[in-house]
Parts: C-alpha cells; sequence; structure tokens
C-alpha cells in the first residue's frame, strides 16, 4: 500500500517559491530520508503533508487521504516539528495524557503506551517533572512520545535526534527501524547524513524547493560514484551545490565508467 503520494506539490509565498512540484510515491513500511540544504523546504513539505500548511498547487495524499480532508489525514500520521509543541507549565505525564485525551485514547492504554516509551527513551523517572524543567533533549523525547501516542502509521519526523545524547539518539534510530520494521511509514529530515545512509531505504534529496535526487542510498553513492565521491554526504554536496535542473534517479545497478 501507498503511504505518502504526491502530486506536483508547490508552495509559492509571493513571488518566491519554496517547494516546487513535488512529486514522490513512498510505499508503507518505508524509511524515507528527506534531505536538503538548509532553507530547501523541506519543513514547508512537512507542514503542508501534516496538513498545517496549504499548498499552492498539487495534490496529496496519507494512506489514501486527501491532505485537504484535515481530520482523515490527522488520525493516520504523527509530526514531531523541529521545536516540540509542549506546554511548559504541565508536567510530561500531564502533557502526554492531555494529547492523549484530546486523542480519544483510553487512559489505560494511554499510560500503557506512555510508560513503555519513556521507559526506552529513559525519561520515566522525570515524566513527573515540570517540562519547563527538561533540557532540549528531554522536550525532544516527551514530542517524540507525543507523536506516536495514537499508534499513527505514517510519522514524519524533523531532526528527531537534534539535541539528544548519544545514547538517546542510538535508542531515537533503533525505535525508527522497529517503527519501519512494524509496517509503519517514517519520513525523516535529518541533517545527519551517517543516519539517514545507515537507516533510510529510500532518499530524497530537495533542493532550492526541488527534488533533484531520488533512491535508495547506496545506489545514490553508487550512481554518482565518480573520482574520490564515495559517501552520501559527497553525493549531497555534489547535487545541492548544482542548479536546480531535472531529477537524477539513482541507477538499480551501479554505472562504471
Ligand atoms: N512563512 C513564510 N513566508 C515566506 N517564506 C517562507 C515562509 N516559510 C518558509 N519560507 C521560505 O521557504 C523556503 C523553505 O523553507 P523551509 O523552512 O521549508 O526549509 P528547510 O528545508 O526546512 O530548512 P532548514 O533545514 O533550515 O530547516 C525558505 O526559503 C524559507 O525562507
Amino acid at each position: 500500500m501507498i503511504a505518502i503520494e504526491t502530486n506536483g506539490l508547490t508552495k509559492q509565498y509571493g513571488e518566491s517559491v519554496a517547494l516546487s512540484d513535488l512529486s514522490v510515491t513512498i510505499p508503507t513500511g518505508t524509511v524515507y530520508g528527506f534531505l536538503g540544504p538548509n532553507g530547501a523546504g523541506k519543513t514547508t513539505t512537512m507542514r503542508i503533508l501534516a496538513t498545517l500548511l496549504k499548498p499552492t498547487h498539487g495534490t496529496a495524499h496519507i494512506m489514501g487521504a486527501s491532505i485537504e480532508n484535515r481530520s482523515a489525514v490527522a488520525k493516520h500520521i504523527g509530526y514531531l516539528p523541529e521545536t516540540p509543541p509542549l506546554y511548559d507549565e504541565l508536567t510530561g505525564r500531564e502533557q502526554l495524557e492531555y494529547i492523549a485525551g484530546l486523542r480519544e485514547i483510553p487512559i489505560e492504554k494511554a499510560t500503557e503506551r506512555i510508560d513503555r516509551l519513556a521507559t526506552a527513551l529513559s525519561l520515566i523517572d522525570d515524566l513527573d517533572d515540570r517540562i519547563s524543567s527538561y533540557s532540549k533533549g528531554m522536550k525532544q523525547k516527551a514530542a517524540f512520545i507525543q507523536a506516536q501516542l495514537h499508534d499513527p502509521a505514517v510519522l514524519f519526523l524533523d531532526e528527531p535526534t537534534s539535541g539528544l545524547d548519544p545514547r538517546a539518539a542510538r535508542t531515537m534510530r533503533t525505535m525508527i527501524d522497529d517503527l519501519a520494521a512494524s509496517g509503519k511509514t517514517v519520513f525523516l529530515s535529518t541533517h545527519i547524513l551517517p543516519v539517514v545512509e545507515e537507516h533510510a531505504d529510500v532518499v530524497g534529496v530537495l533542493n532550492e524547493g526541488r527534488l533533484v535526487a531520488e533512491g535508495e542510498p547506496m545506489a545514490l553513492v553508487q550512481s554518482a560514484e565518480s573520482g574520490d565521491k564515495q559517501s552520501l554526504e559527497d553525493v549531497f554536496l555534489s547535487i545541492t551545490r548544482e542548479p536546480p535542473g531535472g531529477m537524477e534517479r539513482a541507477a538499480p545497478e551501479p554505472q562504471h565508467e
């Protein structure tokens, strides 16, 4: 089944084009690594797909539901934005129970999920402290739990490991792999290329609002392989330096000259 499908998705702010003609098809169970330099349009794309922003042109469907139908899309998705959407005056547990209530998740089920995810992320001992006392990483963990309280089919994660210490970042990456293994789809924006290289099934590279490359990480590296280009970072630097043009698709078989 297709989890995310976009056709000609475009967002303009006046004369300026933040996202141009994005068409992607992402099957369920995929970890899709969404890369691009600052200002490329990654957050714009995620906000459109999370129904928080309307596109200027184009269509998109999440688990078959049009992004024009906000409530139909909302039940399928969880969104972890760059800035965790939390109430400072609540404790972590109050915050998560509040969101569980809004999502109409029975309290026993919510408590089981909150405790399980908070234990996995080593946040369990801090859940009864106020969010105002949380570090950046603790807020990130709470927001990650919040985004998946309702067990959504599709998760949009904007820089999910931002602010996390190495152990917590590793745990979160393992959780992302586990989510995909259980059939969930993870749309992951990050600047940390080794994370994408290791965890993404497919990579899409956005530059100045355009998708300039898409493919499996290894295939992208191999199709671009020439001279000393060997890592996804080299490929990223190479394709995002050039002016936007036609889309480069990774060849299924490596092309050697
Ligand atoms: N509300 C807005 N009004 C005008 N321009 C905007 C607005 N929001 C975003 N933009 C522009 O759209 C473009 C894409 O921004 P976006 O935040 O999607 O980039 P990004 O890839 O997420 O960047 P970063 O990696 O820095 O988070 C940028 O040129 C930005 O200045």
